[in-house]
């Protein structure tokens, strides 16, 4: 890949790029994925009120939440990962069988410190495949004697077209914590009507939430008229914060996969 961590450190963007229109892109501020394209169609909202400032969240793509999920009496909701400037460990690097992977990571610094005084080390690394992005987590306990507690959370903003959908419906405003759930989920119409599977590791909740049509207004950063094309659906530890011993890692995965039905129901449909 061409990146070099040099031209990285000047800009504020990394793109991994699996040829065929396939691309997925991290904002450094939050190590927050702001695009997935699987030839050259989007996957992720982002609203197009979204703040680039570098001071707030950005509304959509994938925040990353972490260390604490909600409203918080010491900083900002959701925490400080999403509002932070991360570090590029490993630019984007093919891998022999084409994948291209990027290693993020996050410490502890003053600022951090300055919310949460606890040390830490947290690692993102991302693999883009032809049809799935992976997000590999690990946080570290450096301390010789403290322990901490966390929350931690992946803000999938899912794009999505204006159609209802099957098992759980949203059609009003939605905000709710699932708690244990399955180790897949599978998200019906997103674009171009097709399916995208959420596989999860030691993540056991997840949120999906829609702001609707008064949230949507009280929102600077979000439109009127968007919250019909998007869904977050959120895997996270959430209901009951994770402990981290001193000298210990926790570890926790996500794949997004996009679902092409094969052959076979091709072949069932003429069949009919
Ligand atoms: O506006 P934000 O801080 O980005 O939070 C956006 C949303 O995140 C999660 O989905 C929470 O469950 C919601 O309660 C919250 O409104």
């Amino acid at each position: 890949m061409a990146t070099t961590a040099a031209a990285v450190a000047a800009t504020s963007v990394v793109v991994l790029d699996r040829g065929n229109n396939t691309t997925c892109t991290i904002n450094l501020h939050g190590a927050t994925v702001v695009s997935w394209r699987v030839n050259n169609q989007e996957q992720l909202f982002v609203s197009k009120l979204a703040s680039f400032d570098g001071k707030k969240a950005i509304r959509g793509g994938i925040p990353f939440v972490f260390p604490q999920f909600g409203p918080w009496s010491f900083g900002p909701q959701h925490g400080f990962a999403r509002i932070t400037r991360w570090h590029l460990d490993r630019a984007p690097e093919r891998l022999h069988n084409g994948d291209v992977e990027a290693i993020f990571s996050l410490m502890d610094n003053e600022f951090t410190r300055s919310i949460w005084n606890y040390q830490f080390r947290i690692t993102y690394r991302l693999i883009l495949r032809e049809k799935e992005l992976h997000f590999h987590i690990g946080v570290y306990n450096p301390s010789k004697d403290l322990s901490f507690t966390f929350n931690m959370l992946l803000h999938t903003y899912l794009k999505v077209p204006d159609e209802g959908r099957e098992v759980v419906t949203v059609n009003e405003w939605t905000d709710r914590i699932y708690q244990h759930t399955p180790q897949e989920h599978v998200i019906t119409n997103v674009v171009s009507g097709r399916k995208m599977r959420l596989h999860k590791y030691n993540f056991p909740d997840t949120v999906i939430w829609n702001p609707w049509i008064d949230r949507s207004r009280e929102m600077s950063d979000f439109g009127d008229d968007e919250f019909p094309n998007m869904l977050c659906v959120e895997a996270g530890n959430v209901s009951a914060p994770v402990i981290l011993l001193p000298g210990t890692c926790f570890e926790a995965s996500q794949i997004l996969q996009i679902i092409i039905e094969g052959n076979v129901s091709r072949k069932t449909k003429r069949n009919r």
